[in-house]
């Protein structure tokens, strides 16, 4: 496997009409060897057209790829020694699902009984391996795309696997299965694995580093749990957690914290000035308080949603803003008054969406 960097590496699909339009904004990444990553974001952000830069599909308009250090920007797909699997099966409905499998070691001129050990070994953890002699043809589009991931993970030699939405023909019950299992085998095999996904928890269950992708730019790198404790973007915040992070328009009144009229019982308030200042706060780190308190928050509770072993409460402030609370067992009827606070650890600060420096006390 390998260690991948993006050099200044930006795309325009228009590059021959003077103002580039970047579908990716020029970047620095280094993907490192045996890591798994998740490229995350919503659609038209950029992700594909990054991955196929990486593979050779597409030659960016500027930057360069390296393959441990080596520049392979103007090198063509076959000379890359990438496996990439799709967001739909590629088969060879002619073949056997085995020899689909032996198919990339084949090409390779493998020994055959070291075919038939990784064929086995690859089927066997992809559940193939009771209809390894099938025609491909005859199977649903499922098993076909389990073959496309076999196929894909089946050599230990390549630099990278990249995979793009690879398990979107997938039946939801499998795909919970096959998230744990992708993870296993890479873990297992030292796979440098990159995989595209505009689904925050399959991108949060299967890479150790997840990439944010907003508008053509990376928002962020990190791993899932500094993604969902510290956003550095406010994109982050919304993209990840369900729900999302509560963003609050926020002002300071007598160097305390005002939020929808109501001070935030802070001490010493320190952020920047100007700006379009919002306070961020996952629904996870808002407390309902049992009754009011001098230092608590009021809402008129909108709605309490009941998901089986938490609830989601919604309360709508002075301003009309909505708070979002993450809880359990609470009882209240809408349009009451209720008590809240903000874990202040857990606050973070925006300033025109990105996330400042404050100074709580
Ligand atoms: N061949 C192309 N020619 C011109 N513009 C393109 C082309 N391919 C993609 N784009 C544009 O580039 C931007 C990024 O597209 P890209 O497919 O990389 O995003 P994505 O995040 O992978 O989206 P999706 O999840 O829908 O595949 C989008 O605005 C898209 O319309």
């Amino acid at each position: 496997m390998a260690r991948i960097t993006l050099e200044r590496l930006g795309h325009a699909y228009n590059r021959s009409d003077g103002t580039p339009n970047y579908a990716l904004y020029p970047l620095d990444l280094v993907w490192e060897d045996g890591g798994t990553y998740a490229l995350l974001g919503p659609s038209g952000c950029g992700k594909s057209t990054m991955l196929n830069i990486v593979s050779g599909l597409l030659t960016p308009s500027e930057g360069r790829v390296l393959i441990n250090g080596r520049d392979v920007t103007g090198t063509r797909v076959a000379q890359r020694n990438i496996a990439q699997v799709f967001q739909f099966p590629v088969v060879y409905a002619s073949k056997s699902v085995y020899e689909n499998l032996a198919f990339p070691l084949r090409c390779r001129n493998m020994a055959n009984r070291e075919v038939d050990r990784r064929v086995n070994e690859i089927a066997e953890l992809l559940n193939l391996d009771t209809i390894l002699h099938r025609p491909a043809r005859k199977l649903t589009p499922d098993a076909k795309q389990l073959i496309s991931l076999g196929r894909g993970l089946v050599r230990d030699d390549v630099a990278v696997i990249l995979m793009d939405e690879p398990l979107t023909v997938i039946d939801p019950q499998l795909k919970f299965h096959l998230r744990r299992k992708l993870k296993d085998i890479s873990a297992r095999h030292g796979h440098t694995l990159v995989y595209v996904t505009h689904d925050q928890n399959e991108a949060m269950t299967l890479a150790e580093n997840v990439i944010v992708m907003d508008n053509g730019r990376v928002a962020q790198v990190g791993t899932p749990q500094e993604l969902f404790e510290n956003p550095t973007h406010a994109h982050v915040g919304y993209f990840i957690g369900s729900p999302s992070m509560n963003f609050l328009p926020v002002s300071l009144y007598n160097g305390k914290l005002s939020i929808a009229g109501q001070v935030v019982a802070f001490g010493t308030v320190e952020v920047p000035e100007g700006g379009n200042l919002l306070l961020g706060i996952r629904p996870e780190f808002v407390e309902i308080l049992p009754e009011a308190s001098p230092n608590a928050l009021k809402a008129k509770l909108s709605e309490v949603q009941d998901l089986g072993t938490y609830q989601i409460v919604t309360g709508q402030l002075a301003d009309g803003q909505c708070v979002k609370i993450k809880t359990k067992s609470f009882k209240g009827i809408p349009g009451d008054e209720f008590a809240f606070r903000l874990v202040q650890d857990r606050i973070r600060m925006f300033c025109d969406g990105k996330q400042v420096k404050a100074l709580l006390t």
